[in-house]
């Protein structure tokens, strides 16, 4: 939601997608997921620049490994920074920059086979929620794209906004978001 209310022409792309797709005013199901595209794409690129877990969560490493010229011994605990590979510039044209368009057209997934994009993990331990986690979020945010507009509070423009990330083993935004539905 940060995002978008960041980027309004990516929101309105966004409801213009789901206007036409679904109708305005419908909340999302599920079925509807595989014809939004440019919503897939938003999560995506949520997903990219603000991984919920940043760090993944701690490995440890079953045998000796070499990983890219690193020596990794048996039994390091191995931390996989997920929000730095987010925002690689070796792997993202213009990183620090909220385009969901770079993922239309593109087969990259969040499913833990393209090791750029791993919000959920990868390999035996991936997050097994991820189907329904996944789902909920083109839900909930398309629902709320589609059945409001939104205002920032206190008379702030999009440029004044706090993007900051605050870390833990979650991300966080530093300052929340707060911002006012108004029903279209
Ligand atoms: C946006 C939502 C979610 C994100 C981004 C997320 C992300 C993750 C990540 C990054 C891991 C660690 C994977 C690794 O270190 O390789 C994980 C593990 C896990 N997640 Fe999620 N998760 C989400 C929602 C959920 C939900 C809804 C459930 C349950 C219904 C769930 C259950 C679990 C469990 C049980 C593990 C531990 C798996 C293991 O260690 O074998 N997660 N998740």
């Amino acid at each position: 939601m940060a995002e978008l209310l960041r980027n309004p022409d990516v929101l309105l792309k966004a409801k213009k997608e789901l206007d036409q797709a679904i109708g305005r005013r419908k909340l999302v199901e599920e079925s509807d997921i595989s014809r939004l595209p440019y919503l897939q794409a938003i999560i995506k690129e949520t997903f990219r620049m603000h991984p919920v877990a940043p760090l993944l969560l701690p490995h440890k490493a079953s045998s000796d490994a070499n990983i890219c010229g690193f020596k990794v011994t048996k039994d390091s605990q191995v931390l996989v920074n997920v929000w730095a590979i987010g925002r690689d510039p070796i792997i993202w044209e213009n990183p620090d920059s909220f385009m969901p368009e770079r993922f239309l057209g593109s087969e990259i997934d969040v499913k833990g086979r393209d090791f750029g994009l791993i919000p959920f993990g990868a390999g035996r331990r991936i997050c097994p929620g991820l189907p329904l986690a996944n789902q909920m979020l083109h839900l909930m945010l398309g629902s709320l794209v589609n059945t409001y507009d939104w205002e920032l509070e206190g008379g702030i423009s999009p440029d004044e906004m706090n993007m900051e990330d605050k870390f833990g083993l979650t991300v966080q935004l530093a300052e929340p978001l707060r911002a006012t539905p108004i029903l279209v």
